[in-house]
């Protein structure tokens, strides 16, 4: 239990602290504290007047009295200010609380810091390494011999010291950061309810928690862990199952709900629930009232590796998959793999197609770990009391893994410009099926079979080996995913021509070019794409 006392960071300005704070706070579901802004508060004037008006030896003496404030409270991320350990008292005051060190360069503090810093101590300093180096030489003891974690933070960004120190704490969580059109974290771990109700309290008052029907159960749980800490309204509200909850009618009558609570823009929509919850609650999140925050907790694997994550939101027509919709940020993500465990493996294997295609996308990585973990049963991996197995942390890296590549590739598109349609990989044939099979297929099943589709038409455009498609279908067939779908080639070609990346009636594929890279190709030879329609299964007439 890693929430359950205090978490103090020191170390020197620059270092830091008050970000990690944040995301440590994210990630662990705890309150955030700056004993610098305890100290204003308690004088009732700025840090810079405290010092002027009265000296260091007033300020310290606020401090010290913050520092006690801040640890009688409910257990806290603390970033404490930089000179705390330099009076004994407070050095006696911390003894047996958790202190992690964050340690910088001077170079790298004062890079960080630039010019405009704020701080007292170092307003005026001719060069300022030169004086924060003289802190570090002042104050570097005290922090080692104060902390129980030690993290060094030179050419680290903030997210991978903050998992630096998860892991050193053996919290059994990543974090993930999209840095999109807004900033917002993915949490992956097990056990998450505290996790949600605290992030989802933060963000509004009333909430409507979204959930297909299977799941009604835990939801009125989430829900009750959220109204424990919440000063308005919790409410559920149950969608049709699957795509069928992917409709205009369905967000008219998720519309019509929020209408009858009257939920105004202090409201927050949770999400809970595989891919087409999140695809509608994000859809109703980014259109009532013209936008209310969305809190994603997917419950199926693609719904954690894929659908939750990057922004888009969806919802069917007869016209095809996914035509009505918008990119809207969620402000929160996270990932509880304790889901899964309900989940039949053929769920699972829906998943792994989009975990494989972030493989051939951008991460070779996840092919390598996806070609050694055996996953005929997540739920004998996950759940598991005590002490997490080596297939589960497998599991935790794998979908971080994939996460990440979705978080880089939508932070540097996130409306699909260009680069993020790689993420479309396997998707024009792919919906053409949920379509044809009027949405019945698993979408990671369709998917499955596009990914297919595209390798074999780059292969026959004499783009990639016919070795590179055999290995492709080879680790489909082993992780329980179809590579051959027996429709008619007129239906299906009707149904691509429907495709959001087709442009000026010309269909267009994601699939590797000669040099290797995978991107989008426009494909007007008819002869091509029938005969790897062909090569699928697909009849021609
Ligand atoms: N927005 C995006 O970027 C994006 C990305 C990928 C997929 N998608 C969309 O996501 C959908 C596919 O998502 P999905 O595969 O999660 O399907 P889904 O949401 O339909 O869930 C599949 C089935 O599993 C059930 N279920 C959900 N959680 C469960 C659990 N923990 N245990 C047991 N059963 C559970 C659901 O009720 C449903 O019956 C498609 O509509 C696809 O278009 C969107
Ligand atoms: O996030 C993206 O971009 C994707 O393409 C992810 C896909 O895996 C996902 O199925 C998405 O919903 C498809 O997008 P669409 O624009 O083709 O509907």
């Amino acid at each position: 239990m890693t929430n359950s006392q205090h978490l103090l960071l020191v170390g020197l300005p620059g270092a830091g602290k008050s970000t990690v704070a944040q995301l440590l706070g994210e990630a662990l579901g705890m309150p955030v504290i700056d004993t610098d802004q305890v100290v204003e508060q308690i004088a009732g004037r700025s840090i810079a007047e405290v010092f002027s008006d009265s000296g260091e030896a007033s300020f310290r003496e606020f401090e010290t009295q913050a520092l006690r404030q801040s640890l009688a409270g409910t257990p806290a991320v603390i970033s404490l200010g930089g000179g705390v350990l330099t009076q004994q008292i407070n050095r006696e005051i911390l003894l047996g609380n958790r202190v992690v060190y964050l340690q910088v360069t001077p170079e790298n503090a004062a890079r960080r810091l630039g010019i405009s810093h704020g701080r007292p101590l170092l307003q005026g300093s001719r060069d300022m390494v030169t004086k924060l180096q003289e802190l570090h030489n002042q104050r570097h003891a005290d922090y080692e011999t104060a902390a129980c974690l030690r993290v060094f933070t030179d050419g680290a960004t903030a997210v991978e010291v903050t998992q630096d120190i998860l892991d050193q704490l053996q919290a059994r969580r990543n974090l993930v950061q999209v840095r999109a059109e807004r900033v917002y974290s993915v949490i992956v771990g097990s056990g998450l309810e505290e996790v949600i109700a605290h992030r989802v309290n933060q963000l509004g008052k009333d909430v409507l928690v979204v959930h297909p029907p299977i799941l009604r159960p835990r939801a009125q749980e989430l829900a009750t862990r959220i109204s424990e800490r919440s000063s308005g309204s919790v409410n559920l509200w149950e969608h049709a199952d699957a795509e069928s909850g992917k409709t205009v009618a369905s967000a008219e009558a998720g519309w019509n709900r929020l209408g009858e609570l009257n939920y105004g823009r202090d409201s927050v929509i949770v999400a809970f629930g595989g891919g087409a919850t999140t695809d509608l609650a994000g859809f109703l999140a980014a259109t009532w009232l013209r936008g209310v925050p969305v809190v994603m907790c997917p419950s199926t694997l693609l719904g954690m590796v894929d659908a939750a994550v990057g922004g888009k939101t969806g919802l069917n027509t007869p016209a095809g998959k996914n035509l009505v919709g918008s990119f809207y940020s969620p402000a929160a993500v996270f990932c509880d793999l304790r889901q899964l465990v309900t989940l039949a493996p053929e769920q699972i294997a829906a998943g792994m197609a989009e975990v494989l295609k972030c493989g051939y996308i951008r991460d070779g990585r996840i092919l390598e770990k996806l070609d050694s973990l055996a996953l005929e049963n997540v739920g004998s991996i996950l759940g598991q009391a005590g002490k997490e197995s080596r297939a589960e942390l497998a599991l935790r890296e794998l979908v971080t893994r994939a996460i990440t590549v979705k978080a880089e590739v939508v932070g540097a598109d996130f409306r699909e410009s260009g680069l993020r349609e790689i993420l479309n990989f396997g998707h024009t044939f792919a919906h053409a099926i949920e379509k044809l099979e009027d949405y019945k297929w698993q979408h990671g099943f369709a998917v499955a079979v596009g990914m297919v589709y595209a390798m074999e038409l780059a292969c026959t455009l004499g783009q990639v080996e016919r070795d590179v498609v055999s290995q492709l279908r080879l680790r489909l067939k082993a992780l329980g995913l179809p590579t051959s779908y027996q429709g008619t080639w007129p239906d299906l070609y009707e149904a691509m021509l429907h495709d959001k990346k087709v442009r000026g009636g010309v269909l267009r594929f994601v699939m590797p070019a000669k040099e290797g890279a995978i991107h989008t190709h426009s494909v007007t030879d008819l002869a091509a794409l029938k005969q790897a329609a062909v090569q699928v299964g697909v009849k021609l007439a």
